[in-house]
């Protein structure tokens, strides 16, 4: 900032200079061009103001500006006790309340020890009608004025700004409201639909019972996916990551996903394949997906190839039939090069039933299993359910038991919810646990009586062959039968 003293010495000289001019011109030089050599004097002679005052519009062209737009949320965390007017607004589709600057309201603000002026306008004008003379139209244009000192330009400019749209982003993903797009069931004519509704699952990590390990390695797996993107560009490797989920129904899979979606603030797109006939309708909805989505294919073993898909049940029968690898490459290629950040994820409860081609490498990234209740588990649940973080007398036996039966977190969190009070909850779990023990008792004693009975049927039906064969003589491989029997 200028020095007062340099400021007045400034004037001082503009006011000689001009008074001088005067008693001159007054005498010597005609009136107009006195006027004009005064006011060239008063221009260069003015002192400069020591501020800079960028003014971001609300549109660039045709498109957004998204400055404008960050500055917009990014100043409502800045509200201060002087602000005395705002606006306030609720769609239906928005979890919170929206809160804006109203016009003429100012904002201080500081980046790095740097005092920042914002205001926010809307300035009306009025633009004549070509075609009308009489009739203008009238319209508003708003921005904001961003003021403060010249000497901090390339501070403001260079790492200001870029801290508003960072912020604004943040601030817009903690109140996105994620949905969940589903197919709709109706077949029309041009094929079926995305519908969307909002998913409002709780699923967290914090709240889902699996392996801390196992846990974090997917944390970390989801962290450096969404910040490679300049990896994956370098590498020249579309922005997608897979992932296959596989275990027992009720270990949490579905519960997964959720949480995957909450965490990084992702859409989810349920493709049901079994309400898809056509590959041109697969093809179709798989491009109107959106960016940052996480695109979920359930029970991936038992949705490809269905039969009545492949008669096509009367509709176009010349139409390809839906295959796995068909919709493999699809994924691997068109799909994954026109977006970016996207997650796919299939589940199944029977990996070993997968067809290789999913299981090849670089096609789901991570597997990651999600099993039956340890005891880990188990108390992550009580801590969820019953708000239990330390030691119950219960839970030695409960840990007793899962050590001898296998459950899954579905069933014991079904038990936990029966009661808010801690120990009938437990009991039950209990009782749960010793009913799954005489069940899986009685489960391998049948397993064991048909095993016996199986092995009795085949050695009186080998004995029979050997009887016909009427050979004293046996064979190599008759000797492994009658070892057998
Ligand atoms: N690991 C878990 N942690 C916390 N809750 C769980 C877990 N697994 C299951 N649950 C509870 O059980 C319910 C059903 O689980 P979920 O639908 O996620 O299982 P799934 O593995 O997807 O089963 P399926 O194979 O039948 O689709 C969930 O809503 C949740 O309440
Ligand atoms: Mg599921």
């Amino acid at each position: 900032m200028p020095s007062p003293s340099s400021l007045f010495s400034a004037y001082a000289s503009m006011a000689a200079s001009i008074m001088l001019v005067r008693s001159m011109a007054n005498d010597l030089i005609p009136h107009p061009i006195r006027g004009y050599l005064l006011s060239t004097l008063r221009y260069y002679f003015k002192p400069r103001s020591p501020q800079l005052t960028l003014v971001i519009e609300e549109n660039c062209g045709m498109s957004r500006n998204q400055v404008f737009d960050a500055a917009e949320i990014y100043l409502c965390t800045k509200i201060s006790p002087n602000t005395e007017r705002l606006k306030i607004s609720k769609s239906p589709k928005e979890k919170n309340l929206t809160i804006r600057l109203e016009k003429g309201e100012k904002l201080v603000d500081f980046h790095e020890g740097i005092e920042l002026m914002w205001r926010f306008v809307c300035a009306e004008t009025e633009r004549n009608n070509p075609n009308d003379h009489n009739n203008s139209q009238r319209s508003e244009k708003r921005y904001f004025e961003l003021t403060f000192l010249k000497k901090h330009k390339d501070k403001i400019v260079g790492s200001y700004i870029q801290f508003v749209l960072e912020r604004a982003k943040a601030i817009k993903d903690e109140e996105r409201v994620l949905k969940m797009h589903t197919l709709n069931n109706s077949y029309s004519y041009n094929g079926v639909k995305w519908e969307s509704i909002n998913l409002e699952h709780p699923a967290t990590f914090e709240t889902l019972a699996m392996d801390p390990e196992l846990r974090n390695a997917v944390i970390e797996d989801l962290d450096r996916f969404v910040r490679r993107k300049d990896f994956y560009k370098r590498v020249g490797r579309a922005w997608k990551r897979g992932y296959l989920l596989y275990g027992p129904p009720g270990t949490g899979k579905s519960s997964l996903i959720a949480a995957m979606a909450n965490y990084l603030k992702f859409d989810v797109y349920d493709l049901q394949l079994a309400n898809i006939l056509r590959d041109s309708d697969l093809r179709r909805l798989l491009l109107a997906t959106a960016n940052r989505s996480i695109l979920v294919i359930e029970d991936i073993d038992c949705s490809v190839d269905l039969p009545d898909r492949r008669h096509g049940d009367g509709r176009k029968q010349h139409d390809a039939q839906l295959t796995l690898s068909g919709l493999l490459n699809f994924i691997d290629g068109l799909w994954s090069s026109c977006g970016d950040e996207r997650i796919i994820v299939f589940t199944t409860n029977h990996k070993d039933r997968l067809d290789p081609a999913l299981l090849r490498p670089g096609r789901m990234d991570m597997h990651i299993n999600m099993s039956y209740c340890n005891s880990h588990g188990f108390k992550q649940l009580v801590s969820t359910y019953l708000d239990i973080r330390g030691h119950h007398h219960l839970f030695g036996e409960i840990e007793g038991l899962m050590g001898e039966t296998q459950v899954t977190p579905a069933q014991i969190a079904e038990e936990l919810m029966r009661s808010e009070d801690a120990d009938v909850a437990l009991q039950g779990v209990i009782k749960l646990l010793k009913r799954k023990k005489m069940e899986g008792d009685e489960v391998e004693d049948v397993a064991d009586q048909n095993k016996a009975a199986i092995q009795k049927a085949k050695r009186q039906k080998l004995g029979n062959k050997l009887r016909r064969s009427g050979r004293n003589n046996v064979t190599k491989s008759n000797r492994r039968i009658r070892k057998f029997l």
